[in-house]
């Protein structure tokens, strides 16, 4: 055997000795959220405790449609780089999901209602131009991630998932009960719709992730690549905080009405 042959098969066997077993890598993952999901940012536990002004809400639903939008360019992004038929058709309903496909809406739309429904213009949702400039940042992260990082990685920083459907069933039951005045069952439709198609697909995430990271170093990259999303989601709350609870707004963003 030469030198060169035995130490790359000593490297394999020191990476799967230290691989951890699956349970362990599961758990790994899902303590991310468990210490950092963004169900523990202050901004949300005012949203859902009814404590902010309408205008409040105005400025997360409209900051809130960047991620919406930036949503299935990501998965558009990694389904381009996929070499597997079967992977691409499995992630292909989640951009159709978002964008509809013909008599079904699609989430974006849903996203709208809402919108619409706390009296916002489409036009200006949809041009962006008043979303924070923290908030395009950390979405467009988001898309570069998925574009640049190894596809079980890409894959992996969807798994924030995992923990969505809780915060959309709080999120459902405190803005209904909270806010009677502009939120009802026809705008919360978008959430609703979530709480079947989160958990789908973070399920499929998650097998994939756990069958296809292979060595010590690609589980702790999915690990990480977990609280990289955590940073995402929270970095757009941090915003929000700053600008329509602290009164720090930026130049140019969204100004409610007095
Ligand atoms: O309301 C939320 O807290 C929340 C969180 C997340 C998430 O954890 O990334 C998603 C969504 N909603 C969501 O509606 C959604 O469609 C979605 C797609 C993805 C993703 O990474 O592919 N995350 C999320």
């Amino acid at each position: 055997m030469s030198d060169a042959v035995s130490l790359e098969r000593k490297s394999a066997e020191r990476d799967a000795q230290q691989l951890m077993p699956v349970a362990e890598f599961e758990a790994a993952i899902r303590a991310v959220g468990a210490e950092r999901y963004h169900d523990k940012h202050p901004f949300h536990h005012m949203l859902h405790g009814g404590e902010l002004t309408k205008p409040q809400v105005q400025a997360w639903a409209l900051n809130r449609y960047c991620y919406q939008s930036a949503v299935p360019r990501k998965d558009a992004a990694l389904i381009s780089r996929l070499y597997d038929r079967e992977l691409r058709r499995e992630w292909v309903h989640r951009l159709l999901d978002h964008d509809g496909y013909g008599e079904e809406e699609g989430g974006i739309e849903r996203w709208l209602v809402l919108t619409d429904g706390l009296g916002l213009d489409r036009d200006y949702v949809v041009s962006m131009k008043g979303a924070l400039p923290a908030t395009k940042f950390a979405v467009e992260a988001y898309v570069t991630f998925v574009r640049e990082q190894p596809i079980t990685v890409a894959i992996a920083s969807s798994l924030t998932e995992l923990f969505a459907p809780k915060i959309h069933k709080e999120r459902i039951s405190g803005m209904l009960e909270n806010y009677p005045d502009f939120i009802d069952d026809k705008v919360m439709a978008y959430f609703k719709r979530r709480l079947t198609q989160a958990p789908r697909d973070a399920d499929f995430a998650l097998g994939y992730v756990l069958e296809h990271a292979k060595t010590r170093d690609e589980q702790e990259a999915c690990v990480d690549a977990v609280r990289f999303k955590c940073n995402v989601l929270w970095s757009q709350l941090d915003a929000l905080q700053n600008a329509y609870v602290e009164g720090r707004v930026p130049p140019g963003a969204f100004r409610p009405e007095a």
